[in-house]
């Protein structure tokens, strides 16, 4: 089955210019690297590449990367061999297999441990693979595109990922900025997700208040597009923009308090942060929020301030932080992703 055409919605020259080189690298078989921050539209733009290729009628594989240990990983890569691991009761074929002489897609590469990298590059020089217990070379000729949200030049420097694979897959590279850098692209974005919720949702909203389009101007727009698109969901479905502005207002404060707050040595103290801001700003005459949405954002804000904390404290390894807080890996970067929380290098 073809995919639907994916459509890159923007007027800035930022997005001019990635549809542009869409169109100009998408039937080369080069290898691309698509880098910017969670939620900007790389997975659209990997969607992109393989739909303006000839690869259209084949198969398009995602591997998050970040969400699988090491050996599922490397399963979910190259496949097995029934009996080769403790409850293979068949053979499975893996992504790259799967992706035949289509495209895979390799979300969030910047997380692959060191030696799966090596393994990687094997396969990307040899263009070939056995399964996990297998002796057979099944050959690949899947075009590879990757994408990542870290910065992986320091991620070599930092000794985290290999130079010479990240060559290998960054013959083209494809760079997405924030949404706050390229905000003429707000009010298109917002007639298109109104658009689409309306045949989804079968509801009315057609256009978002002026008081709502000034405020999302303005906003810094962490999550990118992704967050943009969340808000109009709601929206769309509730209607509810009085409550949509609070929360903007209020994530405004919050981050215009963090950048003027003093620091005392220096050092991000964000458990202490939480406490001397207020839980909710709420404007002079205006409605307070009902206590679940309080409460629902305090807790977001202790959650995410200790996150952060524990972040730093390991260095960002995520894996010793989600044993520390006692919550699963996969957990972890499901709430980095939902509260926002980056590296800042
Ligand atoms: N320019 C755009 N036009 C239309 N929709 C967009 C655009 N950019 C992003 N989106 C939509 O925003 C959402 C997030 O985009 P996408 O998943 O591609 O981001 P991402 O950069 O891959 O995020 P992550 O790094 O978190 O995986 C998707 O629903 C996508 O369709």
């Amino acid at each position: 089955m073809t995919a639907c055409e994916p459509q890159i919605i923007g007027t800035s020259q930022a997005i001019l210019k990635v549809r542009q080189i869409i169109l100009k690298v998408a039937d080369v078989d080069l290898n691309v690297l698509i880098s910017g921050e969670s939620g900007v539209g790389k997975e659209l733009v990997a969607r992109a590449l393989h739909y303006y290729s000839g690869r259209r009628e084949k198969p398009f594989m995602k591997v998050n990367c970040a969400a699988l240990p090491r050996e599922l990983m490397e399963t979910e890569l190259f496949g097995y061999e029934k009996g080769a691991l403790t409850g293979a009761d068949r053979r499975r074929i893996g992504k790259f297999e799967a992706a035949a002489d289509g495209s895979i897609f390799l979300d969030e590469i910047g997380e692959i441990p060191l030696t799966m990298q090596a393994k990687l590059l094997q396969v990307l020089q040899d263009q070939k693979f056995p399964r996990i217990g297998g002796n057979k070379e099944i050959g690949t000729q899947a075009r590879v595109i990757a994408a990542t949200n870290r910065n992986l030049e320091a991620e070599i420097l930092a000794g985290n990922f290999r130079e010479d694979l990240y060559f290998r897959i960054n013959t083209i590279s494809i760079v997405v900025p924030p949404l706050r850098e390229r905000k003429e692209d707000i009010p298109p974005l917002v007639d298109f997700f109104l658009e689409q919720h309306r045949a989804i949702y079968g509801n009315t909203v057609s256009a978002v208040p002026a008081s709502l389009m000034e405020l999302f101007l303005d906003y810094h727009w962490p999550g990118n597009v992704r967050e943009l698109e969340n808000y109009l969901k709601r929206l769309s479905v509730l209607g509810n923009h009085p409550e949509i502005e609070r929360e903007l207002r209020c994530q405004m404060d919050i981050s215009a308090a963090r950048e003027t707050a003093p620091r005392k040595d220096g050092a991000a103290d964000p458990v202490q942060d939480v406490e001397a801001e207020p839980v909710l700003a709420v404007p002079k005459g205006k409605k307070f929020p009902s206590l679940k949405e309080v409460r629902d954002q305090a807790v977001m804000k202790v959650e995410k301030a200790v996150i952060e904390q524990v972040l730093d404290e390991t260095h960002w390894n995520r894996r010793e932080a989600a044993r520390i807080l006692k919550i699963s890996y996969r957990t972890l970067l499901y709430k980095l992703k939902d509260m926002n929380i980056r590296r800042m290098d």
